[in-house]
């Protein structure tokens, strides 16, 4: 099976003046479809770099990483940000809706952006898919984090993504809401088929992932093949 998200030999190194940090060292990494992968690891082991340096939002000192069977490490600007419009899907701690726009008018606003047709059944049809039928014409203000964020997954699956890259998405959630956002990033690996993966702390999102990749120091300390309870 070939590689939905390769990562090899990836390096990243931020300098500061005279002094270097090591975000990423020499990494290799091989993502696939139809699976959900946990990256954790403590705080500065590089959890995030790996994740903008593979959704090309940075780019490696060093390395390629290929998405879909293209570059994207060499690529340019407009065609990265085009490649990122179609193919990939975000999910952020924060949420990151746009407060003046309805959950309706958020989930579209990647079709828009891409210059596709904005078909706001098919929008209807990712929010109830969320739970949130009846919650269209609500403002993000209008609605609990759990709900905001469930928005936020329907406006990163409305594309039909290869792969979807999630930062702490339950990072600001109880326990319970936090469940039920980790199941329906599980339903895009079901019925989608897609590579999602998921930047977290939280233990029990690891343990419903099907591969978990423990980063310590810029590198791949573990490799675990896990089985979703
Ligand atoms: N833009 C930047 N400029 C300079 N150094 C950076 C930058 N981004 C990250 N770093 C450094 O790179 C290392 C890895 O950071 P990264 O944010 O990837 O870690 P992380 O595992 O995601 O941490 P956390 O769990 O705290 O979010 C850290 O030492 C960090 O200080």
């Amino acid at each position: 099976m070939d590689a939905v998200l390769e990562l090899t030999h990836v390096t990243r190194t931020y300098r500061h003046g005279p002094h270097a940090v090591h975000a990423l060292r020499d990494l290799d990494a091989r993502l696939y479809a139809h699976s959900l992968t946990a990256v954790t690891g403590p705080s500065g082991s590089g959890k995030s770099t790996l994740l903008q340096c593979a959704a090309g939002l940075d780019r490696p000192t060093s390395g390629t990483v290929r998405l879909a069977g293209r570059e994207i490490s060499a690529m340019g600007e407009r065609e990265l940000t085009r490649l990122r419009r179609a193919r990939i899907g975000f999910v952020f701690q924060s949420f990151n809706l746009l407060p003046t726009l309805t959950a309706q008018e958020n989930v579209l606003l990647p079709l828009r952006l891409d210059g596709r047709r904005r078909d706001p059944v098919r929008a209807r049809r990712m929010l109830a898919r969320v739970g949130l039928d009846g919650r269209a014409d609500a403002r993000p203000g209008e609605l609990s984090g759990g709900q905001q964020q469930r928005v936020a997954i329907a406006r990163a699956l409305i594309t039909e993504p290869d792969v979807v890259f999630a930062d702490e998405p339950t990072g600001a959630l109880d326990q319970d809401t936090a469940a039920g956002v980790l199941e329906l990033l599980r339903e895009a690996v079901g019925e989608h088929g897609a590579t999602v993966v998921v930047v977290t702390h939280d233990p029990a999102v690891a343990a419903r992932a099907d591969r978990v990749l423990r980063l310590a120091d810029g590198r791949i300390a573990h490799d675990t093949v896990g089985v979703p309870a």
